[in-house]
């Protein structure tokens, strides 16, 4: 709880001001049966009603001054939880952005949502009832206690012989309550989970008619809520009939005793009626503390999460860098790289060496599966290789700041992503500050800017959600252009140009070739390879051939296979 509990220290103050109110609140509260019980003794049974009307007027200021720090107490309250939340969720936002992907693939994205809304929401919650009644109900208990024994220790003894079972048993409920609501918010992992991947695969579970299938999943998931937060609740709903009949069986003690006392030994009765009061205040203050033991347990098994996530540790390791300079006799290098996914045994990647001299097109060919998309991903610094060592401007990729290293390329990914917006947003945000005309250059190279003029809103036609109102090609060709924005040294185009025509491709190819690019192409096609300066085939995760399209021709037989399939279906 400590490390996200650091996130109210700034607003201590605040917090200060709340817990001194909540404190002259109970103050209050622990001196009106006293009040009571000098009303009975010193005005109603010597009949003067002087003494109604003065303790009667002392209780009413009294009233005012708990009321004055109850409203005062909720302002500071509400101030210092709703920061001490944003500033949680935006530590949390901005742990996600700087995560590896390597620490994704540890929390998974629907993970992530619940811990960034529903975990910090409840231990925001639970900082806010801290500070409004958390002290109150054990210090009203205390306080309670202590008051009864000043009134009269014959009759408070009995309030206190239910104390020890009380504490055990809450110290017992709370640990449990912080395992079950664990539990709790995992099952929210699940359905969130669920959802997401539903919204996201909507056209899909429509196409397959697989919508009753997902509903009957999603009830799985959200039963398993459903069964296990009852399960929670339901234990968490036994400390207050617990506590209350320990509560009651002390009230009655005391009842009778001092009944039997004010007839017997002459006890005043203004003594029974304020233990009487004390009893009262210390049940309600116990009924309270069933409330917040539920608030707390919520609110440690969130932290315990939101921890995780501020805490794992996944920084890429960053070597001394040798020599700034780029030294341009090679844009990429691998030597003798071999990588294996974290958490994994099998090597995807094995003994990968080849090297691409600034502005060379190298074309990426393999089935599915045999690690193009992995070696590409390698080269920004997604995953760290496992062995071996790559190079990136004659330096290490290690050597290289990542900000600097990832401002060289443009990464094109297989799956291509549109943001909600418009057009001119999408593009733009390949590069911050990027002028119209940047954009529409970008565009242009990427052959996309004739489609975008046909829409009738051109550049400001607002995509949709994923872009679903554009084609498969249209959103390729955007993302191409989110990339050639930043005028990247290397550009990686991860099979991004299979929605692409014949014609339109070699026109992107065309001008692309006008600019001094490094370009990583995986793709299927032999008419892209044609093109490219050197071909490099894969093969679960090795290296099966490299040399120029009629160079692998003559060599690889892998290769030739792959040109007769496409040249059987027509292709070339
Ligand atoms: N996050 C991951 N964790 C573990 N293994 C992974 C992960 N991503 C990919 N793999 C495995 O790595 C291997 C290579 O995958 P990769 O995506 O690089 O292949 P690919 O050649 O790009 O395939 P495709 O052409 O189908 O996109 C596959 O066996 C895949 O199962």
């Amino acid at each position: 709880m400590k490390t996200v509990f650091r996130f109210a220290l700034p607003y201590k103050w605040s917090m200060m001001i709340a817990i001194f109110l909540m404190l002259l609140e109970l103050a209050v509260e622990l001196i009106q049966p006293l009040l009571i019980g000098k009303i009975i003794d010193e005005g109603i049974m010597q009949e003067d009603l002087g003494a109604v009307g003065l303790w009667g007027a002392v209780m009413m200021g009294l009233a005012f001054v708990a009321l004055f720090s109850g409203v005062v107490n909720s302002y500071f309250a509400s101030h210092a939880a709703q920061s001490f939340g944003f500033d949680l969720r935006q530590a949390l936002f901005k742990r996600v952005q700087t995560m590896s992907l390597t620490a994704f693939l540890r929390f998974p994205t629907s993970s992530l949502i619940t811990r960034l809304t529903s975990d910090v929401t409840l231990v925001q919650n639970a900082l806010f009832m801290g500070l409004r009644i958390m002290a109150r109900a054990p210090l009203m208990v205390f306080g309670s206690l202590a008051m009864a024994f000043v009134v009269n220790p014959k009759l408070a003894i009995f309030l206190l012989a239910g104390a020890p079972f009380l504490a055990i048993f809450l110290v017992i409920m709370a640990r449990k309550g912080v395992r079950l609501f664990g539990i709790v918010q995992r099952r929210l992992d699940s359905v969130n989970r669920l959802v997401q991947e539903n919204l996201q695969a909507v056209r899909l579970i429509k196409a397959y008619l697989r919508g009753a299938f997902e509903t009957s999943r999603f009830s799985k998931a959200a039963g398993d809520l459903k069964k296990d937060s009852v399960h929670a609740m339901r234990l968490m709903e036994l400390i207050l009939p617990v506590l209350l009949f320990i509560m009651n069986a002390s009230f009655m003690a005391v009842l009778w005793f001092g009944a039997d006392e004010v007839g017997n030994s002459g006890m005043p009765v203004g003594d029974v009626v304020a233990i009487v009061n004390y009893a009262m205040r210390m049940t309600s203050a116990f009924s309270m503390f069933s409330f917040l033991i539920v608030i707390f347990s919520r609110a440690k098994a969130s932290s315990e999460r939101m921890e995780e996530l501020l805490t794992t540790d996944d920084q890429l390791e960053v070597l001394e860098a040798t020599d700034n300079s780029y030294d341009g006799a090679s844009a990429v290098r691998f030597e003798q790289v071999s990588f294996r996914y974290p958490d994994t045994n099998e090597y995807v990647l094995q003994d990968i060496s080849f090297e691409v001299r600034p502005g060379e097109k190298l074309v990426i060919m393999g089935a599915t599966g045999s690690g193009k998309s992995t070696l590409l991903q390698l080269i920004p610094r997604m995953f760290q290789a496992t062995n071996g060592t790559i190079l990136v401007g004659g330096k290490k990729i290690g050597e290289w700041q990542l900000d600097t290293l990832r401002k060289m390329i443009g990464y094109v990914p297989q799956q291509s992503m549109l943001f909600t917006g418009t057009i001119i947003d999408n593009l733009a945000w390949g590069k911050q500050g990027a002028s119209l005309e940047e954009v529409e250059e970008a565009a242009k190279k990427a052959q996309i800017h004739q489609s975008i003029m046909r829409f009738t809103d051109g550049y400001h036609t607002r995509v949709g959600q994923k872009g679903v109102n554009l084609s498969g090609g249209q959103k390729q060709r955007l993302s191409i252009a989110r990339a050639l924005i930043r005028k990247p040294s290397i550009l990686i185009l991860d099979d991004s140009t299979s929605a692409l025509d014949v014609k339109t491709e070699a026109a992107l190819w065309e001008a692309l070739a006008e600019e001094n690019t490094t370009m990583f192409i995986v793709t299927q096609k032999i008419q892209t390879a044609q093109i490219a300066d050197s071909v490099l085939l894969l093969s679960d995760g090795k290296i099966v051939g490299h040399g120029t399209h009629d160079e692998l021709l003559n060599s690889s037989s892998f290769y030739r296979k792959i040109v007769q399939s496409q040249q059987a279906e027509g292709v070339e």
